[in-house]
């Protein structure tokens, strides 16, 4: 079957199942995510949403003793299935963490660390990425004066700013956000909030958020997750104001949670 909805799919998870050891954390997960779109994962606290999100470049598979049955098919393959590179998938399905997480590097190198890893060594090139990297996250005004200063000397919100840059400098299709503004003051992550909103028009983000206000300034899309299983996927405004679910409507209104 061959209809437009599947084209505007970068991800159609189907029945994935996760386990830790014996700990099934993820129950049977069917979810779609678009292109371009902002997808928010939402949920109590252990009810998986890190865990789903690290699927979806397997970072997951870093962790001892886990196991998955089901498809993550990314751009209409299984991740799961085939011999994967993993350099590969995690240049297009890049990552950033709860707290801005430099290298102990210049500014510059921490953006032109990517591209170096894969293979672009030519100063002009990397110059001209690390330069739009940095423009595109509203960085470059800040820091083009000091390029070969050490990334650890600049402020939280800065240094969250400059990881998305590093991810963003392998030009990859999907931005994962794990929590990316829970370590910062108001100012800093209203400032990423406003950039998430710019770089859709490039990008596919998935971001896990605690912060539901955030979850509906940003995202298109938002699913609750509940001890494993995914309670509902819709449209922000549906989740928001009219979700389907009982359990949805009690985490929103803070019955739980
Ligand atoms: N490395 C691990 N080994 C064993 N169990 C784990 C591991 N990581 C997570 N879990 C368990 O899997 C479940 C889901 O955890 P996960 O971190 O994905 O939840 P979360 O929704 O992101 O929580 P939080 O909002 O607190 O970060 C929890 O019960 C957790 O204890």
């Amino acid at each position: 079957m061959s209809t437009p909805t599947l084209t505007r799919q970068v991800f159609d998870i189907m029945d994935l199942n996760l386990w830790y050891g014996d700990h099934h954390a993820l129950k049977n997960i069917n979810f779609p995510i678009n292109k371009k779109e902002v997808t928010a994962i939402i949920g109590p606290s252990g009810c998986g949403k890190s865990t789903f999100i690290k699927t979806l470049n397997l970072m997951i598979n870093m962790v001892p003793k886990v196991k998955m049955t089901g498809e993550i098919n990314f751009n209409e393959k299984n991740i799961l299935d085939e011999k994967i590179d993993l350099v590969e998938l995690r240049k297009n399905v890049g990552m950033v963490f709860q707290k801005g997480n430099p290298f102990p590097q210049s500014i510059y190198d921490n953006v032109a660390y990517g591209p170096r890893v894969h293979g672009i060594t030519k100063k002009k090139h990397l110059d001209e990425l690390v330069i739009k990297a940095l423009m595109d996250v509203a960085l470059w005004e800040e820091v083009k004066d000091r390029l070969t200063a050490p990334a650890l000397g600049l402020s939280g919100g800065q240094q969250q700013r400059l990881c998305i840059a590093r991810a963003l400098a392998t030009k990859p299709d999907v931005l994962l956000m794990d929590e990316p503004t829970s370590a910062l003051d108001p100012i800093s992550t209203l400032k990423i909030e406003e950039l998430i909103l710019e770089l859709k028009e490039k990008y596919t983000i998935v971001i896990v958020t605690h912060n539901m206000q955030q979850a509906s300034r940003v995202s298109d899309k938002t699913a609750f997750f509940l001890m494993g299983e995914l309670i509902e996927l819709d449209s922000t405004s549906t989740i928001f104001s009219n979700p389907k679910d009982s359990r949805t409507e009690g985490y929103i209104t803070g019955r739980f949670g």
